[in-house]
């Protein structure tokens, strides 16, 4: 029987799920940043893969996604930066440099400009937010570990005193507008990046499906261990990182799903109907 082919993107915020998924026999993975799962989901190189939510929305006709699975944030996320140096209101006019890894966030990014009246240049580029700052640039998208040690280069070290959530985050000149944040600012509702997407004719075994949703269990369980192996491997102290991963929400509940299809009739109108669960098994009664 062919293997089952799905895509991860590792970011440190999925470590609670990925850290401790066990792989079931007869699925096949492949590893990346968000616009190249993207890619590869809809190529069909793979069959289910987390992807940026944008993509789900936009390939909703063919895409379904599992109902119990989001990587969805209430508020700040910290990994998902705007980085510039004048006010917001002051980049209209001007050029912003973006991830070539996001998909999501450059279409919220794109939502919040329209909302607040803003009109920019908006260009891929890579490199660091400060760099590119430095290149001209008058704000830097940037996305995932990249943003979130970035943001903490610039307005770090955060002590228990000072609490993660006085935004925005300001220093030394350079302002750290966390995007999820003015979401939250601008419709009161959860954000979600990315969702567990598969195509609506390849849905995922139940045994894959079943060893995640033990995996995200056991992750959150451990919540601590995950935090301190991942802040080691990122250079930031152990507290941030367990505030940041305690910070998700790693279902897709009911907010999660409003502010999934609030932003999918802004970003994306005229989007096929979200259809969730397509191709699962009927969930059993509960022993
Ligand atoms: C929360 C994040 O959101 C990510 C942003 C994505 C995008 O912009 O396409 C896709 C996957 C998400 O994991 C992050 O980048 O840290």
């Amino acid at each position: 029987m062919n293997p089952y082919p799905i895509g991860l993107i590792h970011y440190t915020n999925v470590a609670p799920i990925l850290d401790y998924l066990e792989v079931p026999e007869g699925v096949e993975v492949i590893k990346g940043v968000p616009t190249e799962m993207n890619a590869a989901l809809l190529s069909g190189r793979v069959s289910m893969a987390n992807i940026s939510g944008v993509e789900f929305i936009r390939n909703a006709d063919v895409l379904s996604a599992l109902p119990d699975f989001s990587v969805s944030v209430l508020g700040a996320v910290y990994s998902v930066n705007l980085f510039h140096r004048k006010p917001w209101g002051e980049l209209r006019g001007g050029r912003i440099a973006l991830t070539a890894q996001s998909a999501t966030s450059v279409a919220l990014l794109e939502v919040l400009l329209q909302e607040t009246g803003v009109q920019a240049t908006l260009e891929r580029a890579e490199g660091t937010a400060l760099d590119l700052l430095g290149a001209g640039y008058d704000g830097v998208l940037r996305i995932g570990d990249d943003a979130l040690r970035e943001w903490y280069g610039v307005v770090g070290p955060i002590g228990e005193e000072v609490s993660m959530l006085d935004l925005p985050h300001q220093k030394n000149g350079v302002t750290v507008t966390d995007l999820a944040h003015r979401w939250f600012v601008l419709t009161g509702h959860p954000f979600a990046f990315a969702v567990w997407a598969y195509r609506k004719d390849a849905p995922p075994p139940h045994t894959l499906v079943q060893a995640m949703r033990v995996a995200r269990r056991r992750g959150i369980g451990h919540l601590a261990e995950v935090s301190e192996r991942h802040a080691a491997l990122l250079g930031l102290p152990d507290r941030v990182v367990q505030h940041y991963l305690w910070n998700f929400r790693y279902h897709l509940e009911a907010p999660d799903r409003l502010g999934l299809s609030e932003f999918a009739d802004k970003a994306a109108p005229g989007h096929a109907p979200i259809e969730l669960g397509v191709g699962l098994p009927v969930p059993s009664a509960v022993s």
